[in-house]
């Protein structure tokens, strides 16, 4: 039997992951906090809409369910714990759709018995103005090779959605960290990825991400002095309109994930003993960019 499912927090990810479920009869419980009747996903030329409504009262979660996806932001955790205790029991399992190498410890405090698995997203997805959600790339998922996983995979499987198990996902997430910390600097410029085409950003990029990647190593992720070069080729090789989801929230005027994604490099790194200047430098603008904006 398939597992039940929900998905928290139906933005670009949610949407996304709820329309794979929903496109092979697997519809989700939809949680979040805007009431809307239906989801609309598009991809290319397609279109999927799952159906709704969108529940927006956690005290009528109507009951656990094997797996939820977590896809609300790292800043709206906590307002949307009460979904988590409507929908847990002590075999649910919660995968966090968010970016950070800090999902379990964040959302961990809010669960009673339910396990929680972190999780890589990999595909770039954008909210447009109609309420459709935009899929801009594969749809992947990358979860640790874990007990707890299967449940996510069998509940993914055959869906747009792929889903791979991996047996070091500490680096996995240190390297996709790494992307988001320099996607950061897209914030401090209101540009998009065009702007790695420029050489001096390009090299401030590669410094930035050297010295994230020896915090990285530091919290035992191996990977090779290669990936600070691969990550500014990859933003180079985008569609110069491809921006990030830091980004968007900038663009909207809502709080910005600046600690998970940047800030958690200079912390680590204090904890470590090792300098972080260009942190020290971005962690601050990107935190008074999102107070603003007097
Ligand atoms: N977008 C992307 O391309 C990528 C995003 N990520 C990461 O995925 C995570 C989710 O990002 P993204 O989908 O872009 O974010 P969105 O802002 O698009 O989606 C967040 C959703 O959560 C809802 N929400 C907010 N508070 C609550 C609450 N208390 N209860 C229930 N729902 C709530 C929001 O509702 P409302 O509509 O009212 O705002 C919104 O629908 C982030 O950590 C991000 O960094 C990772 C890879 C790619
Ligand atoms: C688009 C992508 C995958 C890389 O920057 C992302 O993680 C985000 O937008 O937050």
């Amino acid at each position: 039997m398939d597992p039940t499912v929900a998905v928290v927090g139906p933005g670009a990810i949610g949407t996304t992951v709820a329309a794979a479920l929903h496109e092979v009869g697997r519809t989700p419980r939809i949680c979040g906090r805007t009431a809307r009747e239906r989801l609309e996903l598009r991809v290319g030329e397609d279109r999927v809409v799952v159906p709704g409504p969108v529940r927006i009262d956690p005290a009528r979660a109507a009951g656990a369910v094997d797996l939820v996806f977590l896809a609300v932001k790292s800043t709206q955790i906590e307002t949307a714990a009460p979904w988590l205790t409507g929908l847990c029991g002590a075999d649910t399992v919660v995968c966090v759709l968010q970016n950070g190498v800090e999902q379990v410890s964040m959302v961990a405090p809010h669960l009673s018995g339910a396990r929680v698995i972190p999780s890589v997203v990999w595909f770039p997805a954008q909210a447009r103005s109609d309420g459709s959600v935009w899929l801009r790339g594969q749809a992947r998922l990358t979860l640790p090779d874990a007990p707890a996983s299967r449940v996510a995979l069998e509940a993914l499987r055959g869906t747009r959605c792929s889903v791979d198990l991996a047996m070091d996902f500490t680096s996995v997430a240190w390297r996709k960290l790494l992307q988001n910390a320099v996607a950061g600097l897209m914030v401090l410029t209101g540009r998009r990825s065009g702007m790695f085409a420029r050489a001096d950003i390009a090299e401030l990029s590669l410094a930035y991400l050297r010295e994230c990647l020896e915090v990285a190593r530091a919290e035992g992720a191996v990977l090779s002095d290669d990936v600070p070069r691969e990550i500014v080729d990859g933003f180079r090789s985008y569609p110069a309109d491809m921006g990030t989801s830091i980004l968007a929230d900038r663009e909207a005027g809502r709080p910005l994930e600046w600690d998970t994604r940047n800030g958690v490099v200079s912390r680590r790194g204090r904890a470590h003993g090792i300098p972080t200047p260009i942190s020290d430098l971005v962690v601050p603008l990107l935190a008074a960019a999102g107070d603003g904006p007097g």
